[in-house]
């Protein structure tokens, strides 16, 4: 829709918090180790604790990699004391103002899990037989392109559809949702909504969800994201922000045109009876052509569907369009790779995935051949002394 085309696209952002997990230990700053300092060389020999099973500040993979550079006296201790000396060490690293933001959330996640009551105990450790269609559980044990493309389509380039979630789970999730926003409406509570562009809607992560999301993306989305993603960092996500949006009567209307603060996106619909709230996709953008105008390749609506789901590149720019009657709730989960985003920070040009930048290095091909051509006609034409 030509309306879209001209609409600047908008960076929705997640509250910034979000590759910060709840934990006590943000308040830790001085430790019977505080004077213990990081090995300059790595001790190579030995091999790191899992920290998956733990609620911690920073993503579990930074406590593994970052282990084998502990001096001695701390890598014999206790995986506890382990993790109290790398996250004050991480948290000392952090500017000041972002250090002081982690800190405020993580009072502000421990204040809400250990005053709300979950509905559904279940919903909070992930069960892949309760939670996943046949099909895609499937498709995820086989874990090869050929079994994905089984169950997905790609109605767009970019756009991949599946279905996903089993009804029962999403009718579970919607009454925790319900359940969580009843608590908050009784309490008062103030809590943060999740982005930028939405008055309503909860943070999945904020209210104990994030181990079972953390599973979600490293189990279930990460096999998918290795092989279609793989030039946005889909085969190293490491921390997401999960939230559910609400349309509809008392909801928000609809969702502008924007480009998510991910490398990948994941958006399920949970239902429940609606008109309208239909995703336009308009082609991806990196920063620097993130308002050129939309090709017609690039146009492309999708219809949500309770249970299926939409994966695309956080940079893929995107919109909802009003939800005319009923109600409807997706639940999303934006994932993130530190490590993409550290190389990004040191690329300066060309994106691979930009359809701008794809055409600009095409045109810049086309022209270097051209003049090529036409030097070679000139030395063949020109007249033999
Ligand atoms: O409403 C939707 O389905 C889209 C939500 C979305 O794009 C977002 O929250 O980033
Ligand atoms: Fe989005």
């Amino acid at each position: 829709m030509s309306s879209d085309q001209q609409e600047t696209t908008t960076t929705v952002d997640g509250s910034g918090t979000t590759t910060m997990r709840a934990t006590t230990a943000a308040t830790t700053t001085t430790t019977t180790f505080s004077s213990q300092r990081l090995r300059i060389n790595p001790n190579n020999e030995h091999r790191p604790e899992s920290y998956e099973d733990l609620k911690l500040d920073f993503p579990s993979a930074v406590y593994s990699s970052l282990e084998k550079y502990l001096p001695q006296q701390i890598l014999v201790s206790t995986r506890d004391d382990k993790v109290k000396f790398m996250t004050d060490i991480m948290l000392r690293h952090l500017p000041h103002g972002e250090r002081s933001r982690a800190q405020r959330h993580s009072v502000y996640r421990q204040k809400i899990i250990t005053n709300y009551q979950p509905l559904h105990k279940e919903l909070y450790t992930l069960a892949p037989m309760q939670c996943f269609v046949p099909s895609f559980i499937k498709a995820i044990n086989e874990s090869s392109e050929k079994s994905f493309r089984s169950i997905i389509s790609e109605p767009s380039p970019g756009v991949f559809v599946f279905d996903m979630l089993q009804p029962s789970f999403c009718e579970m999730m919607l009454a925790e949702v319900e359940n969580f926003e009843k608590w908050v409406g009784e309490t008062k509570f103030r809590i943060m909504r999740p982005n930028t562009m939405n008055k309503y809607g909860a943070v999945l992560d904020d209210f104990g969800l994030d181990s079972m999301l953390d599973k979600l993306m490293e189990s279930f989305i990460r096999p998918m994201t290795k092989v279609f993603f793989s030039d946005v960092g889909g085969a190293t996500l490491d921390s997401h922000h999960g939230f559910v949006v609400e349309y509809g009567k008392d909801r928000d209307l609809d969702l502008g045109f924007h480009v998510d603060d991910s490398e990948v996106t994941l958006n399920v619909c949970l239902g429940n009876q609606f008109v309208g709230g239909e995703l336009f996709f308009r082609g991806t953008r990196c920063e620097r052509h993130v308002n050129t105008t939309t090709k017609p390749d690039e146009i492309y609506d999708y219809s949500h569907v309770p249970g299926q789901a939409v994966l695309h590149r956080g940079r893929h720019r995107h919109g909802a369009r009003a939800t005319t009657s009923g109600h409807r709730v997706n639940m999303l989960l934006w994932c993130r790779s530190s490590v993409f985003r550290e190389l990004k920070s040191h690329q300066k040009e060309f994106s691979s995935w930009c359809g701008e930048c794809f055409c600009e290095k095409k045109e810049e091909k086309g022209r270097a051949l051209d003049a090529l051509r036409q030097k070679l006609v000139k030395a063949v034409s020109a007249p033999q002394a």
